[in-house]
């Protein structure tokens, strides 16, 4: 059997790189006739570690973008990425998802240093305690649960985070300042369950307590649109819930042109025939909160999307989310 070559992209944080490797399990056990080589990136957005990711052109600009181009010149076959960090306002011309692996576990998670409980910031409301995060969404979850908590910025790859906190490490800041220790960090629980620091879940919050990013827990594989060896390979590792789901929570981003750090949740569970949603769009200081959930068939999954975010937009979504882009 005349071997074909894939090399898959990704960046070479211990999460990407446990994600890629998932990646090239899955495609050894359907198409043994792909010899997978993972080609690792260091980009913009990882070897920062102060600023904001605004600068990088926002998550999707930092993670994504040099990855990509190397698709479209013809190095790579293919990349790793997390769903929740594509844009999901924008296409990029000549690239499509070619597979979605399974979905794991979507939901946040509380990490905690060693000698407090997670009744310590149910108690106190979080007053007195520093919660570690640099999305909005989960800035704004976190205050709706904990109205007294202090939400620091805090940087690094999902191992890295961890250490930090355990450290009681600072977190510097860009204007040259700091701003810390962490007492607590909101994780995803995939992530941190990728690299290996399950053990550390010291709380889940449940779906209803913490909204999810649109396509949180979902692994994608991105490819040339032309490249039809490729896609026809990438089909066979395909999960076609989880390809529905991102296809319905990915549609409300596009409905409310979410931009990279958008206060923007969405999530989609599938039963049978049926697909529910249920997205939401909240301002930082927690005060300010939209949802809308709608069920519908689940072979229709952006029409679903599009329901609802039009539905946010009737409440008001738009204004909230241009707020957030002026910071
Ligand atoms: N922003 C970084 C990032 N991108 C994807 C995940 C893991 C969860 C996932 O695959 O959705 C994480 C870590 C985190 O949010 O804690």
């Amino acid at each position: 059997m005349v071997a074909i070559r894939m090399r898959i992209g990704t960046r070479k944080s211990a999460m990407a790189l446990a994600q890629t490797q998932e990646i090239a399990r899955r495609l050894a056990a359907v198409a043994p006739e792909v010899a997978v080589e993972i080609v690792k990136f260091e980009t913009t957005g990882d070897t920062d570690q102060v600023g904001k990711l605004l600068p990088h052109g926002g998550k999707g600009g930092a993670f994504v973008a040099e990855i990509r181009k190397a698709i479209l010149s013809g190095e790579l076959q293919a990349a790793m990425h997390s769903l929740k960090d594509m844009p999901g306002n924008e296409d990029t011309p000549g690239l499509v998802i070619g597979a979605t692996l399974p979905r794991d576990p979507p939901g946040d998670v509380l990490v905690l240093r060693a000698g407090i409980s997670v009744d310590d910031l149910r108690r106190s409301r979080g007053r007195g305690f520093k919660i570690g995060t640099n999305a909005v969404r989960r800035a704004a979850y976190a205050r709706r649960l904990f109205p007294e908590i202090e939400v620091i910025h805090y940087r690094g790859a999902a191992d890295t985070r961890v250490r930090k906190l355990d450290n009681s490490e600072m977190q510097r800041l860009a204007d040259g300042g700091a701003v810390g220790p962490a007492d607590a960090l909101i994780m995803a629980r995939s992530g941190l369950e990728r690299v290996g620091f399950a053990s550390r879940i010291a709380y889940e919050f449940s779906i209803q307590e913490m909204l999810p990013a649109a396509g949180q827990g979902i692994v994608a594989v991105e490819c040339a649109a032309g490249d039809w060896q490729t896609r026809s390979i990438l089909s066979r590792i395909d999960d076609t819930n989880a390809h529905r789901s991102a296809d319905a929570e990915r549609e409300v981003l596009w409905v409310l042109n979410g931009h990279c750090n958008s206060p923007i949740a969405g999530f989609s569970t599938i039963n049978g025939g049926e697909m529910s949603l249920t997205a939401s769009v909240l301002d930082e200081a927690g005060d300010l909160f939209i949802e809308a959930s709608r069920t519908g068939p689940a072979d229709r999954p952006r029409e679903l999307g599009r329901a609802v975010g039009l539905e946010l937009l009737d409440k008001g979504a738009a204004a909230i989310i241009e707020r957030s882009r002026v910071k």
